[in-house]
């Protein structure tokens, strides 16, 4: 088992207040930049071509999100993906919405084909549509029974060379060489737009803070869920639905170094893949 304590990993993130360039799409970029301040990193949103990579080369980690791209906006992830990885910037790739239609398709296989991914995120249909597998994306939204995610995880750490994060009711997290369910979260978080685009950033987060991409991605993955069920609890003020939930999880985000958590080693099991 790799390193996964949530105390050391938030000191970690707080010590180093990671900037985090994202290229992220318009619908939810403001709970981005919010997240990842709430983490304590500094978010910037930089997604212009001629200036994207310059603020990759000072930025301890990037993000890309493809969840509203463009024509330019697929340049401008590339040329932020190239110097992320010139500069040795820990780079995370969402590739939202990949399996829905052939342009998504297309821009996804370009960011894994050409870019070093170090970490990759995506819910359980996105990860299965990049390798191939039986896959019902409508939209962004995941849809259909996912029986050999874990499998496809995997392929896909193959394939990309990645610490691949598939969400859903169960995290995997996977490289070519070690499989791990993550059992953290709530329900409630599947019922606000935008906690795949947000788990995103965080694994940018705890990637550019903690050297290892796949102790980071434990981690991350982790102390995501934990704050998920704090909000759920109620530990942060009660809500009335998801819009009220968001709020709370937020919160709860930005309140985890000083709640008291269960460890997340607990919830991290390494598991079988065949
Ligand atoms: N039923 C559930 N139980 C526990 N956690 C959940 C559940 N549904 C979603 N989550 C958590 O919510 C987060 C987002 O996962 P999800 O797979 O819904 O992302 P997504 O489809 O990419 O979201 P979006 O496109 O809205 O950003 C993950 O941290 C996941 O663990
Ligand atoms: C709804 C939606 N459409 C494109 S990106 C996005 C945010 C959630 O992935
Ligand atoms: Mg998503």
């Amino acid at each position: 088992m790799p390193d996964v304590a949530l105390d050391e990993a938030l000191a970690a993130v707080a010590g180093e207040q990671p900037l985090i360039n994202s290229v992220t799409n318009d619908v939810t970029v403001n709970d981005v930049a919010n997240i990842t301040l709430y983490w304590g990193g500094l978010p910037v949103m930089s997604d212009d071509e001629r200036e994207v990579g310059d603020m990759v080369g000072i930025a301890d980690g990037c993000l890309l999100n493809m969840g509203t791209v463009s024509e330019s906006g697929e340049e401008t992830m590339l040329t932020a993906g190239r110097a992320a990885n010139e500069r040795g910037v820990p780079l995370v790739v969402d590739p939202v919405g990949v399996g829905a239609t052939p342009t998504r398709d297309r821009v996804a296989d370009r960011l894994v084909t050409d870019l070093d991914v170090d970490v990759l995120n995506g819910n359980y249909g996105e990860i299965s549509a990049l390798v191939g597998d039986d896959a019902e994306v409508r939209g962004v939204e995941s849809v259909g029974e996912y029986a050999e995610i874990a499998a496809a995880a995997v392929e896909c750490a193959r394939k990309t060379g990645a610490v691949v994060v598939a969400s859903g009711e169960t995290d995997i997290v996977a490289t070519e060489e070690a499989t791990f369910e993550v059992d953290a979260g709530h329900s409630m978080m599947g019922a606000v737009v935008g906690t795949g685009c947000m788990l995103g950033v965080t694994l940018a987060v705890f990637a550019a803070a903690i050297d290892d991409p796949l102790s980071a991605a434990l981690s991350g993955t982790a102390a995501y869920g934990l704050a998920g069920e704090l909000a759920a609890e109620g530990a942060f003020g009660d809500y009335r639905g998801p819009a009220s939930y968001k709020i709370a999880f937020l919160d709860a985000v930005a309140g985890l170094a000083d709640a008291s958590t269960p460890d997340i080693a607990d919830r991290i099991d390494p598991i079988e893949v065949r």
